[in-house]
């Protein structure tokens, strides 16, 4: 979990050109099915300390995508809604191809 979740963060922070301190707050949400950590305590790991920081369980829908970490960031950011990248890593690209760059 804190190396696929450190990976996600990673390149939503890369692809949008943020750094860790345009960050306001972050949050998660893992499907039921994964327990082995917060993915909060991931993103603490990368150095993001001082970022209120919540995780919350994905609604546990018939036929969902299994084993899927979320993260919704509010940023500050100069970007235009359009030219803000959105990250689908792996198999989660599925969810949103109308989105997922
Ligand atoms: O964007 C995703 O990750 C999705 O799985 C899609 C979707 C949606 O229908 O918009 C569905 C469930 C999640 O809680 C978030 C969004």
């Amino acid at each position: 979990m804190t190396e696929r979740v450190g990976e996600l963060l990673t390149e939503v922070l890369e692809r949008n050109g943020l750094s860790t301190e345009d960050l306001i707050s972050i949050w998660f949400t893992a499907t039921p099915d994964l327990h082995s950590d917060f993915p909060a305590a991931a993103a603490r790991r990368l150095g993001i300390a001082d970022v209120p920081l919540i995780c919350a369980q994905e609604l546990e829908v018939a036929g969902a995508m299994p084993r899927v970490v979320r993260i919704l960031a509010h940023t500050e950011t100069e970007l235009p809604r359009s030219g803000i990248q959105h990250v689908y890593l792996g198999a989660a690209a599925a969810l949103r191809k109308d989105i997922a760059q």
